[in-house]
């Protein structure tokens, strides 16, 4: 399936939350979603979900605007999670399952193999609040994932996890996405949205500022130099022709290269100081397009 945001706005009050917000995740793709602090992100994923209405715009599935029967079909992982603290994570999920339209044995099959998958089986007997916020947060996936959903929509599901059930959630990420499930999901670790996406939208002011695959944002910006001088003083890449420093410190020096920049004056600035060990060519980070992006 495939899911595509059509210019969609939304006010609160004397607020304009979004403000014509595009873009497209085709079927099997991975959409990373980012943006400052309010920038419109939960807003365009609960819309997209049907929980809350646009007052401009559509949101189609498939081709489709989505009615009751697709919204059925999508898996949400909510920003505010939304479990019930006191019911039992296996009542709880075997629930969601049914009221999905899965069958007795259906969801029961459905809960052992998520919960199993996810690492949490050992606690369905046990009620959300006792678990730690992480296993909470798998189990908040489970529930997003135990009705088999055909498009999913997840509001920061990284945040808060170890590094082992960050690797579990992305492989289950890419195992739905392989499935021909698109994927969408928001989040302010970059590195992470930078390894883990086809595609990339950065919103800012509730309207989307850049849209493509890493490669493509990357071409936007300079080309970036790094370069390894033990024993260079610092400041001694000041005043190269065209150069930008970005980062100094510990004999390594990071060059954004403007038009016209020649590395070959850089590597002789560098030999200049002393030994030149490492000279790598680079493309900015996520990081670094979005705080550009942002600015
Ligand atoms: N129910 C509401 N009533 C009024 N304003 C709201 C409401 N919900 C969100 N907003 C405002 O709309 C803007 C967008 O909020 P939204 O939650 O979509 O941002 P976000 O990108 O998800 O942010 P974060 O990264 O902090 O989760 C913010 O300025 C927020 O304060």
């Amino acid at each position: 399936m495939s899911l595509k945001v059509d210019r969609i706005s939304k006010r609160y009050g004397d607020l304009l939350a979004l403000n014509e917000t595009s873009f497209e995740v085709a079927d099997g793709e991975i959409f990373g979603f980012v943006g400052s602090n309010g920038a419109g992100k939960t807003t365009t994923m609960r819309i997209v979900l049907g929980v809350l209405a646009a007052d401009s715009g559509e949101v189609l599935v498939d081709g489709h605007p989505v009615d009751l029967d697709t919204r059925r079909r999508i898996g949400y992982m909510p920003e505010e999670r939304g479990l019930y603290p006191k019911m039992k994570v296996g009542d709880q999920l075997n629930f969601l399952a049914r009221l999905h339209g899965l069958s007795k044995s259906d969801a029961a099959s459905a809960v052992e193999r998520w919960t199993e998958r996810l690492g949490v089986e050992q606690r369905l007997g046990d009620m959300v609040s006792a678990l730690s916020l992480g296993n909470q947060q798998r189990v908040q996936l489970a529930a997003a994932l135990v009705h088999d959903p055909k498009v999913l929509v997840l509001d920061e599901p990284f945040s808060g996890l170890d590094p082992v059930a960050v690797d579990v959630m992305s492989a289950v990420l890419k195992e739905k996405a392989a499935e021909g499930v698109p994927v969408i999901f928001s989040s302010h670790q970059l590195e992470l949205v930078e390894r883990e996406c086809d595609r990339v939208g950065i919103i800012a002011g509730g309207r989307m500022r850049a849209l493509g695959s890493i490669t493509e944002l990357q071409a936007r910006g300079n080309p970036q130099l790094e370069v390894f001088a033990p024993s260079a003083p610092p400041g001694w890449a000041a005043g190269i022709p065209n150069t930008v420093v970005l980062q100094e410190g510990k004999g390594r020096t990071l060059l954004e290269l403007q038009p016209g920049a020649d590395d070959q004056a850089i590597l002789r600035a560098a030999l200049a100081t002393g030994p030149v060990h490492q000279l790598i060519s680079r493309r900015p980070s996520l990081a670094e397009l979005f705080r550009e992006v942002v600015a």
